[in-house]
């Protein structure tokens, strides 16, 4: 089931502030356009490292998923990792089979295939969220 890592998502209060800081502190140069994401209460913004991305969010409104993450950790922080799997469906069966807690039920995230979290206490402490497999030539 497992997939390559696809990205690791980064909890900050505020997206203009965290790009600043890996374009100069680590020279980052592949970074992209923050856009909204209202459906899953967040902003996003992708900078791309040679073998993953690493998945800026900003809570969207005061109803986001990351707004109590952020409570905690008022700088911000790392919030998840996502890895790929080649059928969620599948790999949600799997994992219920197997007694763990999914979050909700799959839907469409940022690069337009389905996903889903995994609860923290299933994965030492660890957010997860999987992501279907984009098909070649999608990003
Ligand atoms: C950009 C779109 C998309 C993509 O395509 O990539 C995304 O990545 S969206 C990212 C944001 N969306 C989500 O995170 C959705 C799934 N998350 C949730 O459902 C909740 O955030 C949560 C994981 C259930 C936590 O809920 P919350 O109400 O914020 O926290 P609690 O205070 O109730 O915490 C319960 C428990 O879990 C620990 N926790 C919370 N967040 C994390 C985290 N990011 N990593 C590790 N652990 C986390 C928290 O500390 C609590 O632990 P205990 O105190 O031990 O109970
Ligand atoms: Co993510």
């Amino acid at each position: 089931m497992l997939g390559r890592l696809n990205h690791v998502g980064i909890a900050t209060p505020s997206i203009a502030r965290a790009v600043e800081t890996y374009r100069t502190l680590l020279g980052a140069d592949a970074i992209g356009e923050p856009f909204d994401l209202p459906a899953q209460g967040v902003k996003v913004c992708f900078i791309d490292a040679p073998n993953t991305q690493i998945e800026l969010i900003e809570p969207y409104d005061d109803t986001s998923p990351i707004a109590g993450f952020l409570k905690k950790n008022p700088a911000g922080g790392q919030h998840h990792v996502c890895f790929e799997v080649p059928d969620i469906h599948a790999a949600v069966a799997d994992l219920r089979a197997k007694g763990a807690t999914i979050l909700g039920e799959p839907r469409i995230g940022a690069h337009g295939t389905p996903i889903v979290f995994v609860h923290p206490r299933d994965m030492g402490g660890v957010l997860v969220e999987l992501m279907e497999t984009p098909q070649e030539g999608a990003h």
